[in-house]
């Protein structure tokens, strides 16, 4: 078999399907290593809780609106990362998404790889490819990704059309989280004190974000001191919004793992790395990385909101006056990203002034 063949095959092999056969793990997956970072526990984690309704603009002169946008602005830019509560989605709503997300992934395997992911995108479903070779390292997880915004960049061949209410699911979500972005865009502004509350919205392209999708199943696995669900890694979107069911995610701060604490209404913000450049640095990009569960599997839906592919970004006018501007401006910087991923600089440090 021809190496390229070789790695289709692999690629279509799922973890999932490694833990229904309760077989060994295979070596490739015993890539845990917490690198001497101590492991804060969910009940004493101190990730910043943010009350998104109280973000809103007509609250913003009120003591009570200033105090939550003072939060908002200290989580950003000393976490990079929070959890939102009072963000308006129903909870039923957020149930249903999850719903539909585990009734994806329980179906049949042939039924699963009618849209795989292929060599040549990252869309599609699919996962890290098992490894073809000594010593590649891969993450305990299968994924579902998708670009589904501005709608001109979606390629259905990659969308699933079972359970039948996926599509719809996923568009409608995505359009929710379109409007929870934007306001979250205004109120980043304000925290920051910037004139121009559109200043990141404009950056991010209007009504030209970009938005991908990622559903993803981390399979309960017997031995989770062995292996992560996901390896440390930094977003390469502007931020990262994520409904889970479940605990898993941790950041890193000052060299400890602190774990995200999980409410089954709360969405999770991680903030990415175009964030850090638009803020000139003021926000932080936050490495994380997910632990697996011993006995239940994991879901977790991701909305990455990304500036418009067209459009050129960098450190906004109000946040350069002290110091000047500390990154180059940028546009696409997710390809740039993935092309560095497989290298040992990271794509943000080229950028640095
Ligand atoms: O599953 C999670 O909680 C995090 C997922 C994540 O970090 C990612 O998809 O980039
Ligand atoms: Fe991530």
């Amino acid at each position: 078999m021809g190496e390229l063949a070789e790695l289709s095959e692999a690629l279509m092999m799922r973890v999932q399907e490694i833990a229904q056969n309760g077989a060994e793990i295979p070596p490739a997956f015993h890539c845990r290593n917490d690198q001497g970072r101590e492991i804060v526990p969910p009940t004493e984690s101190p990730v910043p809780i943010i009350n998104f309704s109280l973000l809103s603009p007509s609250l913003s002169k009120t003591e009570e609106g200033q105090k939550e946008l003072e939060k908002l602005k200290t989580a950003c830019s000393t976490w990079g990362c929070f959890v939102a509560r009072g963000h308006g989605i129903p909870f039923d709503y957020q149930t249903k998404l999850i719903k539909t997300c585990r009734e994806f992934f329980a179906q049949p395997m042939e039924e699963k790889i009618k849209h795989p992911k292929t060599l040549e995108s990252v869309q599609g479903y699919g996962g890290d490819p098992l490894p073809t070779e000594e010593g590649m390292k891969v993450d305990w997880f299968d994924r579902l990704v998708l670009t589904t915004f501005p709608e001109e960049m979606r390629e259905y061949k990659y969308w699933p059309t079972k359970p039948t209410s996926i599509r719809e699911v996923i568009i409608d979500y995505c359009l929710k989280m379109k409007v929870l972005g934007n306001d979250l865009n205004k109120a980043m502004a304000r925290s920051l004190g910037l004139e121009d509350e559109d200043c990141f919205a404009k950056q991010f392209g209007g009504d030209k974000e970009r938005m991908d999708t990622s559903w993803n199943l981390y399979p309960a696995c017997p031995k989770p001191e062995l292996i992560l669900g996901l390896r440390p890694h930094n977003d390469a979107s502007g931020y990262s919004i994520l409904a889970q069911d479940d605990l898993g995610l941790q950041v890193e701060k000052d060299g400890k793992w602190y774990s995200v604490p999980h409410f089954p209404d709360a969405l999770t913000i991680v903030l990415g790395d175009q964030m850090e450049i638009m803020t000139n640095g003021v926000f932080k990009s936050v490495e994380h990385r997910v632990v697996v569960n011993p006995k239940n599997d994991r879901f977790a839906v991701v909305v990455g909101y990304i500036p418009d592919v067209e459009k050129e970004i960098g450190p906004v006018e109000g946040l350069t006056k002290d110091g000047g501007a500390k990154y180059k401006t940028v546009k696409n910087y997710v390809d740039m990203y993935y092309n560095q991923f497989v290298t040992t600089t990271k794509a943000l440090d080229l950028l640095r002034i």
